[in-house]
């Protein structure tokens, strides 16, 4: 299996370390800056949530964590080095490492490829070096579909054939292929029902915990992130304006903005408010499940 979990320089250092970021959109006088000078760390098998608003940048930091937006000031650093410096090759091999699962699993898998192709796809970008054989790559396959709850069948099936809910275990599975130490998870279950969702979250909290993963869980819903999170950082207009433990910041928010995002957390109609009880329900129940077995 290629990617096995690298080496740290040093004990404590933090797998990913994002200072004084900035990004700017457009050009010449179109040029607008949507991030300004936001920083945090993650460590090694933890769990960063960065909640906001729509269009507050939380998008964008996880694109620059990728590598997928260029970078206008600061820096983001990952296993120590620092994304701006590094070769192509060394990037692809980083890239490797760093992975992600975005809101919308019709979009994220092709239709048109079985399961078994589009696990098998990221496997592709690999150095030369680090390549796997087509029997690996087969056992890998089986593995991360057993892992993420579906049978070994599910290979030989197309999206189509497969609900929300399955399609999402199916891109954690993909994101999973190269074994990376990062998953950017971006509203990875606002695209799901609300019974789905506590589902999907869980199996990326046990995920999370078996593998010694870090996350970086972008979601507008801080009642959400909160059960997934280690610590969140509140994102208004492109700036951190609080950054704590996941319960301290749900439970004794400090900043008025988070105040405001919690209260107003947009539950315009009784039904959303009633889904929302659910959700917190059903991942009580899980947890409370999970602690038992
Ligand atoms: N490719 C782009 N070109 C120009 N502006 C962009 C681009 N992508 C995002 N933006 C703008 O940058 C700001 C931050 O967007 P971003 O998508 O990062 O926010 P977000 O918090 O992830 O929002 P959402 O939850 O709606 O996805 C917004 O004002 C958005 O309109």
């Amino acid at each position: 299996m290629t990617g096995e979990v690298g080496e740290l320089r040093e004990p404590g250092e933090p797998l990913l370390r994002v200072r004084d970021l900035a990004v700017d959109y457009g050009t010449g006088r179109r040029r607008t800056r949507v991030v300004h000078g936001v920083g945090f760390d993650i460590a090694p098998g933890r769990t960063l949530g960065l909640v906001g608003e729509s269009g507050s940048g939380k998008s964008t930091i996880g694109g620059a964590v990728l590598g997928l937006v260029p970078v206008a000031g600061g820096s983001v650093e990952f296993e120590g080095r620092d994304l701006a410096t590094l070769s192509r090759p060394e990037r692809r091999a980083l890239g490797a490492r760093r992975q992600v699962v975005f809101q919308d699993p019709y979009s994220s898998l092709d239709p048109t490829l079985t399961i078994g192709a589009s696990l098998a796809e990221p496997c592709a970008t690999l150095p030369a070096a680090e390549r796997m054989t087509r029997a690996q790559v087969r056992d890998r396959t089986a593995a991360l579909l057993q892992r993420v709850g579906l049978g070994p069948d599910a290979a030989l099936r197309y999206p189509a054939q497969f609900s929300g809910g399955q399609r999402q275990r199916i891109a954690i599975a993909r994101a999973l292929m190269l074994s990376p130490r990062l998953v950017v998870c971006d509203e990875p279950v606002s695209a799901l029902d609300l019974s789905v969702q506590a589902e999907v979250l869980n199996l990326l909290t046990e995920v999370q915990r078996d593998l010694g993963l870090s996350l970086l869980f972008i979601s507008h819903d801080l009642s959400v992130v909160r059960h997934v999170a280690h610590e969140v950082a509140v994102l208004r207009a492109g700036r951190i304006v609080e950054h704590g433990p996941a319960q301290r910041v749900h439970e004794d928010p400090q900043d008025p903005y988070t105040r405001a995002l919690l209260a107003a957390a947009p539950v315009p109609d009784p039904d959303e408010q009633q889904r929302r009880r659910e959700l917190r329900r059903a991942l009580a129940e899980q947890q409370l499940a999970e602690r038992k077995d």
